[in-house]
């Protein structure tokens, strides 16, 4: 794993983002910007209002100003980078864009966006058409919303926002948790192919809809196996392993191992280390598989080897984590909130009721 566009993309639909506001969507759905799979184009097909686009596109300005849209991001986190892509968008691209983002408590709605404390991810910057712009982001804060503005208007296919996932250690008071989840900040780290699917999708949220939604390696034609190393989203006790090989009916792996590591305190490079959490098992193909463990060790990182190759739709590791790594998650939640969202905050927890504004009606 190298660049940001490696991390998974916090806004995407696959993780719950959604578009929440657009000043217009004229000519194509400002929905568009997180839909996880790449954009399309078919020549030549007119809608009533004209060319369909696989893309937020907005209408031709005839006065000044400049169009915008707000994102949710479906896991909040730092930014690591963004990508704006341009995918066929080529009269009619944007010659400018910037992005910002916010941190804000509560479930807020264009109202209160509107009023959020913006801060700088990307400043005013040229894009090209019909491309994939990369855009680094250097900001230690924990956002839940970004906002794509574009100058003076045009389309845009596609908004990346790369990044890691901070978890609000609140959900999950009693130390019980997915581990993996990529919501819960669970990230993969490395594995050996991606040739059909992307490992990220292993701890997606929600059952995979179809083949495609799931990991899947090419056809392996030596005597190795395909393998994916996760970072759990806090060291803990994995009390469960689900290997879920739903869709994959002619390519589910026969077999799988999971092994884990406590890397605060081992090499992961030395095999000593590792300790089994789930021995050589048999898969069946199309099937949630769910297997109760008795691991005495903490984990920080796992490893799941396929035998040989083959697809899976999700892998979950329920477990539980020591009171001390949720004090430290809390810390680092507190510590990299904007500082509008940490005015917000009360001490002593007062957070869960009225947090955000008055109760409907009130
Ligand atoms: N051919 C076009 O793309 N024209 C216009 N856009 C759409 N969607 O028809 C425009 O003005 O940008």
């Amino acid at each position: 794993m190298t660049g940001f566009t490696d991390l998974p993309d916090l806004a995407s639909r696959a993780l719950g983002g959604g578009v929440v506001d657009a000043n217009d969507e004229f000519f194509a759905a400002r929905d568009n910007l997180v839909t996880p799979e790449p954009p399309t184009f078919a020549a030549g097909t007119f809608g009533p209002k004209g060319q369909v686009y696989d893309g937020w596109e907005t209408r031709r300005r005839r006065d000044p100003g400049h169009d915008y849209a707000i994102l949710r991001l479906g896991a909040p986190g730092v930014v690591r980078g963004v990508v704006v892509d341009t995918s066929y968008f080529t009269g009619n691209y944007p010659p400018h864009a910037s992005v910002e983002g916010c941190g804000m408590p509560g479930y807020p709605g264009p109202a209160e966006l509107a009023d959020a404390e913006w801060l700088p991810l990307v400043a005013r910057s040229p894009l090209r058409g019909d491309t994939r712009n990369l855009f680094q982001v250097d900001s230690p804060h924990r956002f839940t919303h970004v906002r794509l503005r574009i100058y003076p208007d045009g389309g845009v296919a596609r908004l990346r926002v790369h990044g890691v996932v901070v978890p609000d250690p609140e959900l999950f008071p009693d130390g019980q948790l997915d581990l993996a989840a990529l919501e819960h900040g669970g990230l993969v780290v490395g594995c050996s192919d991606m040739f059909y699917g992307s490992p990220h999708q292993l701890l997606a949220p929600g059952l995979a809809r179809s083949m495609g939604e799931g990991w899947e390696t090419a056809r392996r034609r030596d005597d190795g196996n395909d393998w994916v190393r996760v970072r759990l989203a806090v060291p803990g006790q994995i009390r469960q392993v689900e290997l879920d090989t739903s869709h994959f009916k002619g390519n589910a792996p026969a077999a799988a191992t999971l092994r884990g590591i406590d890397a605060r305190v081992a090499d992961p490079a030395e095999p000593a280390g590792w300790f089994e959490v789930l021995p050589r098992t048999r898969l069946q193909p199309d099937t949630r598989h769910r297997f109760p463990v008795d691991v005495p060790g903490t984990a920080t990182d796992v490893r799941l080897d396929v035998f040989p190759d083959g697809g899976m739709a999700r892998m979950r590791l329920p477990g539980r984590v020591a009171p001390t790594e949720l004090g430290r998650l809390r810390r680092r939640w507190s510590e990299s909130l904007p500082p509008a969202h940490a005015r917000r905050i009360a001490p002593s927890g007062s957070r869960r009721v009225g947090a955000w504004g008055p109760a409907p009606g009130g």
